[in-house]
């Protein structure tokens, strides 16, 4: 009995005075700390849709954009500060070349089964120069025409649908998840079976990262960031199982097999001594078992590693290849539908942007377009920007974490110490855009002054940034022109403004924020 009521306290005195050490050396370095003593408010905060509002409330109350929190029992600082954050993604990368990890997730650095999301310091480095090359615009102009042909099997099924004068889509952000899954994996995986329509990994994907809404954290993390002692308990591959959740199992499974089937194709081309034909398009999994390796590195992790100096090997192993797939898996199909859906959402509320866009660059282009047309269509591009100025749904990913004590002006930062970058803040501040901030105006884009550029971050900003991005920017503009090209594109949800600024939005695991609003169109053929 004693023991009952002796235990509680025992915790609460040392979670209270643990944490009240931790605040005491946030203050010390400068780091506005927002006092919650058992970092609930931290928690909660940081995995919620409204995450960007409350970091922006709480600057303008401490009257900087600099502020920290604890998650539990981790110190977080939260910057929407350009200069901040640029010095620390870019001037000084070598002391925060990390993100910050999944608190249960694997090893970063022993664990065999890490993507470059994920992973730090030289096997990062690694990682991330094979993707790069991956995804250079020579390889992307190899992608091109399995991507073209997978808009065209889009725009089939989109004609499909019409009475013959029009189509009514009531669901517009799961027309482009099945989309753009179909995309990626017959570009990423060459996924070979044609059929948009009945598209499995949407299916897949869907159940393992979609239903998520709020507060997506589960039990054992939400304990596991205050009580990190138990971090090890969770790990425990026992415990780990059953904590597994069966769908994010079966997406795995099915990677796996996209991953088999590819290597079955390949084995028989090989004993068939077919190699290379023209009809072997570029895939990004190919490209990966191209420079498959096992060979063990020695690979450097921690504090502070100059980048620039870092020898890389083009090799990575078939763990790699597995969690590259994952990762890519969930950036390249979810973050390019969520742009689309709310990119069609404003050209439907523009109509004068979008007939200034058709008689400048559509209209006069034949159907099949190339490469270096869609690479050259400046204004649909303007458009994209715009949709991501306001509303840098990918905002989540943008974290760092600090791998050795830095100072950055007035602001000391500790090892480890956890850095979240929030574009929302300069993406929508008055001072940098001007009075229309809140508005859907893309020519801006036209004529960005210095500090509208350093501003813009959907992508992220430094040797971190997103690798996909001209990847992604290929895929959204060659589906909007073919879109474009057939069709005037109206809305049928009532649930926006003009600027289409009341659209909701929730955080998934996916680690973005989803649309939820169902934000239909109706697409008149023209
Ligand atoms: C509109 C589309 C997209 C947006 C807005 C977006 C946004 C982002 C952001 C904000 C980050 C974090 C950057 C940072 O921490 O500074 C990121 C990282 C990443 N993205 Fe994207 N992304 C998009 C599409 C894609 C696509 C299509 C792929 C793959 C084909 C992709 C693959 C990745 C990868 C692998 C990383 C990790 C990079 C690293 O750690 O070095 N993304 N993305």
């Amino acid at each position: 009995m004693i023991l009952l009521i002796l235990l509680p306290v025992a915790i609460f005195t040392y979670v209270f005075l643990r944490n009240f050490k931790l605040y005491y050396t946030l203050h010390k370095c400068g780091l506005n700390p927002r006092f919650d003593i058992f970092g609930i408010k931290g928690l909660l905060w940081l995995d919620s849709s409204a995450a960007h509002e409350n970091f922006t409330r709480m600057c303008s109350m401490i009257g900087d954009q600099t502020f920290s929190v604890l998650r539990g029992a981790t110190p977080v600082v939260i910057t929407s500060n350009v200069d901040l954050i640029h010095a620390i993604s870019t001037e000084h990368f070598d002391c925060f070349h990390s993100r910050i990890p999944e608190i249960l997730s694997d090893d970063p650095i022993t664990s065999d089964n890490i993507h470059m999301f994920a992973a730090k310091g030289e096997r990062w480095k690694r990682l991330r120069t094979l993707t790069s090359y991956g995804l250079s615009t020579v390889k992307l102009k190899l992608l091109f025409p399995t991507m073209d042909t997978c808009v065209s099997e889009f725009m089939d099924h989109v004609n499909s649908l019409s009475d013959g004068q029009s189509v009514v889509i009531n669901h517009s952000h799961s027309l482009f998840q099945n989309h753009t899954s179909y995309v990626l994996a017959r570009c990423a995986y060459g996924h070979k079976e044609k059929n948009h329509r009945v598209n499995n990994f949407l299916g897949v994907f869907s159940k393992a990262f979609g239903n998520f809404a709020e507060l997506q954290k589960s039990t054992a993390e939400k304990i596991a960031y205050i009580f990190p002692e138990t971090k090890l308990i969770f790990k425990n591959s026992f415990v780990g199982h059953f904590l597994k959740s069966a769908t994010q199992q079966k997406f795995l499974d099915y990677l796996l097999h996209l991953i088999s089937n590819f290597q079955s194709r390949k084995n028989v081309d090989n004993n068939n001594g077919i190699c290379c034909t023209e009809n072997d398009h570029y895939s990004l999994l190919g490209f990966f078992f191209e420079h498959h390796n096992e060979k063990k590195l020695i690979e450097k992790a921690e504090g502070q590693i100059d980048m620039k100096k870092v020898k890389v090997e083009k090799s990575i192993s078939y763990e790699e290849i597995t969690a590259q797939c994952k990762f890519i898996s969930v950036a390249g199909f979810d973050t390019t539908s969520n742009t689309l859906t709310l990119l069609f959402n404003f050209l439907a509320n523009n109509p004068d942007v979008q007939d200034k866009i058709y008689e400048a660059e559509i209209k006069n282009q034949p159907e099949q377009i190339s490469f270096e047309t869609v690479s050259s269509l400046r204004l649909l591009q303007n458009c994209i920007f715009e949709t991501l100025r306001l509303f840098p749904h990918a905002s989540p990913l943008q974290t760092r974490i600090c791998t050795e004590p830095f100072k950055i002006g007035k602001y000391q930062f500790l090892e480890n110490v956890q850095i979240v970058v929030n574009p929302w803040g300069p993406h929508h501040d008055r001072e940098i855009w001007g009075n229309d901030v809140d508005c859907f105006r893309p020519s801006r884009f036209e004529n960005l002054t210095e500090q509208q550029r350093k501003a813009f971050m959907p992508f992220g900003v430094g040797p971190r940034q997103c690798v996909g991005m001209r990847f992604a920017l290929l895929e959204m503009k060659t589906t909007a022109f073919r879109m474009l090209q057939k069709y005037s594109v109206f809305t049928n949800s009532p649930v926006h403004d003009r600027h289409g600024k009341t659209v909701r939005m929730t955080v998934r695991d996916t680690g973005t924020i989803w649309p939820t609003d169902k934000l239909g169109l109706v697409l008149k053929q023209r």
